[in-house]
């Protein structure tokens, strides 16, 4: 049997979504189907005794649980070592060798520091790769859930996919409402509707571009921006949502000399690193074959990309931030000062 990782590495998807919105629904059905059957998963419980383990039923032993607290705070760390015990399972032969890791994060989680531990942690880069934040919302209670919460707020402005759970029992008018929000909070992403967990692995994985040979279709599902055509940074904040968390594109027509790219981007991490929830985008350096791929979450940042042509047409510089409190103005200026 061949345990090597795949080339670029083994996926791992986090699954988040608030408390009760459908996560442990969605992977049980995830994982009964035989394409997703060599999946690892690692599972993140409040309290000493986890529940959701036994609801999901597995044949194999794949699936670990972090019980006791929560992974983006009581047990940082932990998600690191556990990938790591995995990973010398796998190779030792005493689990399947699987293909990709899910992560069921606790509802009250917050994304942001779990991922950034691990885009950070260079042990595991060699064998994992991220592939994608997947967030569950639950269509009938969502609003009000967003509303008042800001882990729910935080867990779908991260989102690679948006999926609205029980729409088998929301009202229409619910999910359109829902909808309308989530354009506003995460304007990339077309959240997907789905009851009992039912929906379409492709629908769901391949989040990630890490390939400079990455296609188009690919690129443009990674980088989401076409939520945000004809929209630009505005002084007036048009995506202003909830108290903090904001949603906007930078876009650029003409090639950006590496120089001023780097006087910006240099600049922008001095000063609003830790409110950089999230950073994705394509860069039109002057002179270059293709794209700078830029990917970054909470102030911690994959190595820019050089892919090694376009994707296809669309050649301007496209950078989506999902930032704490920053203005958009505030980060067009900055650029602005460089150019
Ligand atoms: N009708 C309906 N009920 C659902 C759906 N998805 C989940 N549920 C129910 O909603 C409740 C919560 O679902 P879970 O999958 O346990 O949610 P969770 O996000 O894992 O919950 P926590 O682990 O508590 O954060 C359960 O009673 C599920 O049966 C759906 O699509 N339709």
């Amino acid at each position: 049997m061949n345990i090597a990782p795949p080339p670029g590495g083994i996926p791992v998807v986090l699954v988040t979504g608030f408390l009760g919105s459908g996560k442990t629904t969605l992977l049980a059905r995830l994982l009964r189907r035989p394409e997703l059957a060599r999946s690892a998963v690692i599972i993140n419980e409040f309290g000493a005794v986890g529940l959701d383990h036994d609801l999901i039923e597995r044949a194999d032993d794949d699936v670990v649980e972090l019980a006791g607290g929560c992974v983006c705070c009581s047990q940082r760390g932990e998600l690191g070592q556990t990938l790591a015990r995995l990973r010398e399972r796998r190779e030792a032969g005493s689990v399947a060798a699987f293909e990709r890791v899910l992560i069921e994060t606790t509802g009250l989680a917050d994304p942001a520091p779990i991922l950034r531990d691990f885009l950070a942690d260079a042990w595991l880069a060699d064998t994992y790769r991220f592939d994608g934040v997947i967030t569950t919302v639950d269509a009938v209670h969502g609003l009000g859930t967003l509303e008042r919460e800001p882990e729910a707020r935080a867990q779908a402005a991260f989102a690679d996919r948006l999926l609205l759970t029980k729409a088998d029992v929301a009202p229409s008018a619910a999910i359109d409402a829902l909808r309308e929000r989530l354009a506003a909070l995460n304007p990339g992403v077309v959240p997907l509707a789905v009851a009992a967990g039912e929906v379409a692995p492709e629908a769901l994985f391949g989040a990630a571009v890490r390939d400079p040979r990455a296609t188009r279709e690919q690129v443009e599902r990674w980088l989401g921006a076409r939520g945000f055509v004809g929209w630009r940074i505005a002084a007036s904040e048009p995506n202003r949502h909830g108290p903090d968390i904001r949603a906007q594109v930078l876009v650029r027509e003409a090639p950006l000399p590496a120089a001023v790219f780097r006087g910006f981007f240099d600049l922008l991490l001095e000063a609003r690193r830790d409110d950089l929830l999230r950073v994705k985008g394509l860069v039109n350096i002057a002179g270059a074959p293709g794209p700078l791929l830029v990917h970054g979450v909470q102030g911690s940042f994959e190595p820019l990309l050089p892919l090694a042509g376009w994707p296809g047409g669309d050649r301007r510089t496209r950078l989506v931030f999902i930032t704490r409190g920053i203005s958009g103005a505030w980060i067009e200026g900055l650029l602005r000062s460089f150019e």
